[in-house]
């Protein structure tokens, strides 16, 4: 995957710092241009959002945050970017001068994405000089976390540039969608915009109000689309006889009036009121930031499940989760420096999140074993048991697990894991890890566990190769010079 090696985001309000954010959090430098007074403060505050949102979404190793630097001009921000995002205020005027300016100053060969929700590309690039180059990369709020990008080429992009859009994305989690032709809000807001038009007839018409029609939504088929699109849903939804018999059974529903779709309503200065005071009345108990970081942590617990489906390959934005992480480990682990085998390995650094707290206030049962189990897996990784030694058919699994709590994890604390090997065979690993706290170095809980290598497809336990072996005998022989930790071999409610 070729990627980005330095943005310039020209815009930094809600769409271009979180564009900042996703390129400075996949280790690019940003240079961002916006005239607005408190630019800084804005990306600011997106960014340490996007933090906390990163912190919780993944334990891969992210690369070295990108370097941030605002500039006074368009010329300043793009000089050697490979990459500029237009994120300026949606005006066809506003947006086509922008570009043309970067157009003039931009190195002919970077990559020039809007980030307009409906202008046409065509219509963007009418001045430029170098318009192959420019197409609309649509991306969706908070762009930080969800991956998609709607590419859309005009009539002037070349099909090179899009390709490589897309390609560019890949290592920064993002998944590129390339349009087959250019329409006015691409695919997407198309949609969005639809159902927008019939909510806000529901509110005007005194139907509902928009707490109901957002419990309508986030209750029903909101959730379902999170993991499968219109027509997947569909296909389940006609039952054995599937899509056909969907579209038999309500198809016809859609020339019924059920539905005002294409009338617009007139937003008055009535209606306008109305709907911000049933929306002061939904979600004013919560603050712009504090609704972005609950919405953050939802999407981030939505992500992290699909990671888990399908049988743990991952579905829909798990899937470019899962891919994400692979890249990042990847990355991480071949810049990783040697391990030092005279003690037991500092392999995992973490931090309790606001999900992993329980009703007692502290680090939930199930997540100290994640934790074990993440210290488990770096093991792994070091041994040279990746995700392709993984697909190509062998593994380790863990047999037997033994988790004692001697301490408190609190919201925000900062844990790292260690593991000591206790012994070894061609078949077997058994060690012994230890969660401490970072900043008190006490310890908060052990683990001894048992793994066993695998045969993934016969379901049965062999003997490691010998590559693998090879890079796990110096460690488990320094390992076996260190002492005894205090707790192994104990088993549940024994007296030390
Ligand atoms: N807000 C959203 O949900 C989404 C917005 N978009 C698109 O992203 C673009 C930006 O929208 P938002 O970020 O929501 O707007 P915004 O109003 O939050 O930010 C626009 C920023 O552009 C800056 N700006 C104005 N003139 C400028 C210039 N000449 N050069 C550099 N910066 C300039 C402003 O100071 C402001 O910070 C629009 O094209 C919009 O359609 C796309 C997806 C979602
Ligand atoms: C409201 N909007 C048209 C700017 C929304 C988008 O373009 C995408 C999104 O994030 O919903």
């Amino acid at each position: 995957m070729s990627g980005i090696q330095k943005a310039a985001c020209i815009g930094g309000g809600v769409i271009g710092g979180a564009w900042a954010a996703r390129f400075l959090l996949g280790g690019i430098d940003v240079a961002m241009y916006d005239p607005h007074p408190e630019a800084e403060r804005i990306v600011g505050e997106v960014l340490a959002n996007a933090e906390r949102a990163y912190g919780l979404l993944t334990m891969a190793p992210l690369p070295p945050k990108g370097k941030l630097t605002f500039v006074k001009t368009i010329e300043e921000a793009v000089a050697g970017a490979d990459w500029i995002q237009e994120s300026v205020p949606e005006r066809v005027d506003l947006k086509r001068n922008v570009i043309t300016q970067i157009d003039a100053a931009a190195d002919p060969k970077a990559l020039i994405g809007s980030s307009t929700s409906g202008i046409m590309p065509t219509e963007l690039q009418r001045d430029m000089k170098h318009p192959e180059r420019m197409f609309v990369a649509h991306p969706y709020n908070p762009v930080y976390l969800l991956p998609l990008a709607e590419l859309v080429g005009g009539q002037k992009t070349s099909p090179e540039t899009l390709e490589l859009a897309k390609e560019r994305l890949a290592p920064i989690g993002m998944k590129g969608v390339i349009l087959k032709k250019e329409i006015e809000a691409f695919v997407g807001d198309r949609l969005l915009e639809a159902v927008w038009r019939e909510g806000l007839w529901l509110i005007q018409d005194d139907i509902c109000d928009t707490e109901t029609l957002d419990d309508v939504i986030r209750y029903s088929f909101g959730m379902r689309w999170a993991q499968m699109g219109m027509f997947e849903t569909y296909r389940i939804a006609g039952g054995e006889a599937g899509m056909r018999h969907f579209i038999a059974q309500f198809g016809p529903c859609l020339s019924w009036p059920w539905t005002k779709l294409t009338d617009v309503v007139d937003l008055t200065d009535e209606l306008v009121e109305k709907i911000a005071s049933q929306s002061d009345a939904q979600s004013g108990a919560y603050g712009f930031r504090e609704l972005e970081r609950i919405r953050d942590e939802n999407l981030v617990g939505i992500m992290q499940t699909l990671k888990a489906s399908n049988g743990g390959k991952g579905w829909g934005s798990g899937k470019i989760l899962a891919d994400f992480e692979k890249h990042l480990w990847a990355q991480g682990g071949a810049k990783k420096e040697a391990p030092d085998l005279s003690q037991p390995l500092r392999l995992i650094d973490t931090k309790v999140s606001a999900a992993w707290v329980d009703y007692n206030g502290h680090m939930t049962e199930h997540r100290y074993l994640q934790v074990f189990g993440d210290t488990s897996d770096a093991l792994l990784r070091l041994i040279g048991v990746d995700f392709a030694y993984v697909e190509a058919g062998h593994s380790y699994y863990t047999v037997e697990t033994h988790i004692r709590h001697l301490g408190e994890a609190k919201l925000g604390n900062r844990l790292y894991a260690t593991l000591q090997i206790l012994s070894t065979d061609d078949k077997r690993i058994q060690y012994f890890s230890t969660i401490r706290n970072a900043e008190t170095d006490e310890i908060v809980a052990t683990a001894e566990q048992l793994m066993l290598h695998v045969d993934s497809k016969a379901g049965k336990s062999v003997a490691a190769p010998a590559e693998v072996l090879a890079k796990l005998k110096p460690i488990a022989d320094a390992h076996a010079t260190l002492p005894v930790p205090d707790g192994v071999g104990r088993s549940v409610g024994q007296k030390k």
